[in-house]
């Protein structure tokens, strides 16, 4: 077969066409198609990129031309590999390291991350002939949008503006405990019409390292930071917050002022790790019981089970009074999220909100979803290192539901941010 594929002297040589060519933003899917093959020729797809440690990221996929020597991800099934089925994005979302409890995660967002695609012929495990090979960039900051460092006061962060004068809505974005500051999907989001300022709370420069307690009174003054910024617009900022980053995003809209909208991604509703401290009140941290950490058949910790409930004796006093905020919510939650109860959380605090006269939050629930709910096309992380455990955990999730409910959650939680943020935000009717 590839003697004849390649000797045809007809047949021009095979060739990967990506549309876009070259590259595209990381949220964005790329077409992926093959020309050149002999009619049914069978091929195996590989993917592979390399992230800023070094670490390896793969994925392949076996297929087989049509008549015409074409292959179009868009149109044709993989027939078996790191996935299987019509996914034109599979060779990205079904990446796996080759590092254990290995996560994609972008620390200088002003490069991409480059993918390298081939084509082998046939079908074999181990790789036939390279037929065609192409490279496709992965960026984080679409044309025009500017990333600007933010030293002020105590405040840690990076501020991504789109392009133009503005003024743009403002967003704060936190991820969870020990991720320092990340900036992969502020810079995504500026890309959309927002200030989004990636926010660090620990674990980066002179922050704490650990989170013994954890002052309000920081996230406030990034709040008027943002606020106070010439090129944002409005009397309130929006919070996108996941894991940690949702339960401050919780906290936030508690306790502060000018918090309008929030998106709490597998967020909790109880105060975990240290205090959380706001002027003269304190909420201490859930109890934990170790004896509850399971073990699963690889032997990873499973910490789902980790938390007290917060509803029950003296853990209450964990809850973050969401009753009291009047931030519109919308809760994205993985329904296999392995490190906490996140639908629990989400249906909780929705309970205590309408309780209390509020607005009802959105909730949208992804089956076989993890927690590292992701922007679009990030593979999924099955277990790596939680900062407050000291060790691997499992996340949950699988790949391809995982994938979906990422590509779905990222443009609910976009119309979410541009309903209540654009100043187009629907009025509510005055309570007679
Ligand atoms: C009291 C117990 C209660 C427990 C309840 C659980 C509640 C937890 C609530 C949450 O917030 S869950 C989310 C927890 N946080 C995270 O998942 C992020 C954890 N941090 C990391 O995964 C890494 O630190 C991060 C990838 C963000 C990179 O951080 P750094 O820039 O500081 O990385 P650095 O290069 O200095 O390496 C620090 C550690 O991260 C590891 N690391 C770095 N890059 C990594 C990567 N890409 N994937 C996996 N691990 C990575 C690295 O090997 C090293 O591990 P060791 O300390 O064991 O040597």
């Amino acid at each position: 077969m590839h003697a004849f594929t390649t000797q045809n002297p007809n047949r021009m040589a095979p060739t990967v066409i990506l549309e876009p060519a070259g590259g595209c933003l990381c949220d964005q899917p790329v077409h992926i198609a093959v020309r050149g093959l002999a009619p049914e020729q069978p091929v195996t797809l590989r993917s592979v990129l390399r992230d800023e440690k070094g670490a390896l990221f793969r994925a392949h996929a076996r297929y087989r031309a049509d008549s015409h020597g074409e292959l179009d991800l868009a149109r044709t099934p993989a027939l078996g590999g790191s996935f299987s089925g019509l996914e034109p994005m599979g060779l990205l979302w079904a990446m796996e390291p080759d590092r254990p409890f290995w996560r994609l995660i972008k620390r200088d967002v002003q490069t991409p991350f480059v993918v390298e695609l081939e084509v082998l012929d046939g079908h074999e495990p181990d790789g036939g002939q390279r037929l065609a090979r192409a490279v496709h960039e992965r960026h984080f900051m679409a044309p025009g949008v500017r990333r600007v460092p933010v030293r002020e006061g105590r405040v840690r962060a990076t501020l991504f503006l789109p392009p133009g004068t503005g003024p743009f809505p403002g967003i704060i974005d936190l991820f969870g405990i020990g991720s320092g500051l990340l900036e992969y999907r502020a810079s995504l989001l500026a890309g959309k019409g927002f200030a989004v300022m990636a926010l660090a709370y620990n674990n980066y420069e002179d922050l704490p390292k650990d989170m013994d307690i954890i002052h309000l009174e920081y996230f406030e003054e990034a709040v008027t930071y943002l606020l106070s910024h010439p090129q944002v617009t409005g009397s309130g900022v929006g919070v996108l917050g996941i894991s940690k980053g949702g339960e401050l995003g919780f906290a936030m809209a508690s306790f502060l002022k000018n918090i309008t909208a929030a998106v709490i991604i597998n967020g909790s509703i109880s105060n975990i790790g240290g205090n959380l401290q706001y002027k003269d009140e304190t909420v201490p941290s859930v109890g934990i019981n170790t004896k509850r950490v399971k073990r699963t058949k690889d032997g990873l910790k499973d910490i789902v089970d980790l938390l007290n409930n917060p509803l029950e004796g003296p853990d209450q006093k964990s809850l973050i009074p969401v009753e009291r905020s009047d931030t519109a919510f919308l809760f994205l939650v993985g329904q296999d999220d392995h490190n906490w109860k996140s639908e629990f959380y989400a249906r909780e605090a929705s309970k205590r909100l309408q309780a209390h006269g509020k607005e009802k939050p959105q909730i949208i629930c992804y089956p076989e979803t993890g927690h590292h709910i992701e922007p679009p096309y990030f593979p999924l992380c099955k277990a790596s290192l939680n900062s407050l455990v000291g060790s691997p955990v499992i996340w949950g999730g699988e790949p391809r539901a995982h994938a979906m409910a990422q590509v779905d959650a990222w443009q609910q939680l976009q119309t979410f941010f541009h309903n209540h943020l654009d100043g187009k935000k629907k009025t509510i009717p005055a309570k007679l």
